[in-house]
């Protein structure tokens, strides 16, 4: 069979004068797991909702195994969407919750129940069977949305923001859930999130979308080591982009010049660019060090520290230049004890050539 489980084709989606999707092309493989991301209203929910049959898209088109979809109703498409209110009926119990598909597609009472049972118990729902939905928490109330999509045995689950309802703790505990799933079932999953942990720690490919275009596409790892654009590193966070023009060439170590000084690159990270080209170069936070007087790498620049956020046993540092640049520092926090600092203190953020990672636009 084909890998290609779902392809859109130049879809364009229009609300009036106003450009939600634009001519966009994306393919999906068959039992993987997609995470669209982008800004706010850059076109991820109209994505999913085109795919659902909630909305109709004004051009192109999109296939399901080869089928033309796009002009079919939502409940001959089979790819339900689980979203975040969920939009579970509170006046059934949650078992006819689960059957609701099924009835709504003319199956018998008895293929009802023993399907429905089968999923309650396969997401330990099994003793909440008669309960009402509303006497749920909400995890237990994500499951069960989970079933009543599952329920129908769809190829595809379109899902939008389906955990961000949830606590932290939940959120995490049904991220391993989900995955644990979709690789169980081998189902393809179409996940909308604005939440990158989400996206990069169940997804086989990430999708960035911006202003209804896809940015880039490509594993967590290639779009996290490789953003093709200071958009996606931005979006991404976690990396400091300097704006700089390639100033000469030589065979191991290139230099740039910015605001904020003269850097060197390995030549191995340019050898697509001329001199005098513009350039972006991307340092990672976890490839910058911090010291108090520097004098060590290199690539250095003299900040002050800004803002400080705790994440366990690393804090993430933001720092600004002299000149305005911005720099993110992600730093061991028992580091930053040795070093005595704090917010306002003045520090030498430092990097070595070999961390530069340097794009054109
Ligand atoms: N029913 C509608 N009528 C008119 N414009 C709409 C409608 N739905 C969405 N839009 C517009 O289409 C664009 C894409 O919206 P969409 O909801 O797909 O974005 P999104 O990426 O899902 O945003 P968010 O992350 O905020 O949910 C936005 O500019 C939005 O204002």
């Amino acid at each position: 069979m084909d890998s290609t489980h779902i392809s859109l084709k130049k879809i364009s989606k229009m609300y009036g004068n106003n450009i939600a999707i634009e001519n966009l092309d994306l393919d999906i493989e068959r039992g993987k797991f997609i995470a669209i991301m982008g800004p706010s209203g850059c076109g991820k929910s109209t994505l999913l909702r085109s795919l659902a049959g909630l909305e109709s898209i004004t051009s192109g088109s999109i296939t399901c195994n080869g089928e033309e979809i796009s002009k079919l109703e939502i409940w001959e498409r089979n790819t339900p969407l689980v979203w975040q209110s969920l939009a579970l009926f509170p006046f059934l119990t949650v078992q006819q919750n689960v059957e609701f598909g099924l009835k709504m597609r003319g199956e018998k009472a008895e293929v009802r129940k023993t399907k429905s049972e089968s999923w309650l118990k396969r997401l330990g729902l099994e003793s909440f069977a008669n309960r009402n939905v509303d006497q749920l928490s909400g995890g237990q109330r994500q499951r069960v949305a989970l079933a009543r999509c599952l329920v129908t045995e769809p190829s595809v689950l379109l899902l939008d923001e389906p955990l961000s309802a949830l606590d932290a703790h939940l959120s995490v505990k049904m991220q391993g859930e989900l995955k644990r799933l979709q690789r169980e079932l081998g189902i393809t999953f179409i996940y909308v999130t604005h939440s990158h942990s989400e996206a990069f720690s169940m997804a086989d490919k990430v999708v960035i979308m911006n202003q209804g275009k896809i940015e880039q596409e490509g594993s967590p790892k290639d779009i996290y080591l490789h953003p093709i654009s200071s958009f996606v590193a931005n979006f991404l966070g976690g990396s400091s982009i300097f704006k700089c023009t390639l100033k000469s060439i030589s065979s191991q170590y290139s230099l740039l010049e910015s605001n904020d000084g003269s850097f060197k690159s390995s030549t191995e990270s340019i050898k697509h660019f001329i001199l005098e080209q513009s350039l972006n170069m991307i340092v990672r936070a976890d490839q910058i060090t911090i010291t108090t007087e520097g004098g060590w790498s290199e690539n250095e620049v003299l900040c002050q520290i800004i803002g400080e956020e705790f994440i366990g046993a690393l804090v993430n540092l933001r720092l600004q230049s002299k000149n305005g640049t911005e720099i993110i520092v992600q730093q061991q926090q028992r580091d930053m004890e040795k070093l005595d600092i704090e917010i306002g203190s003045s520090v030498v953020a430092g990097w070595h050539p070999e961390d530069c990672y340097l794009i054109t636009n």
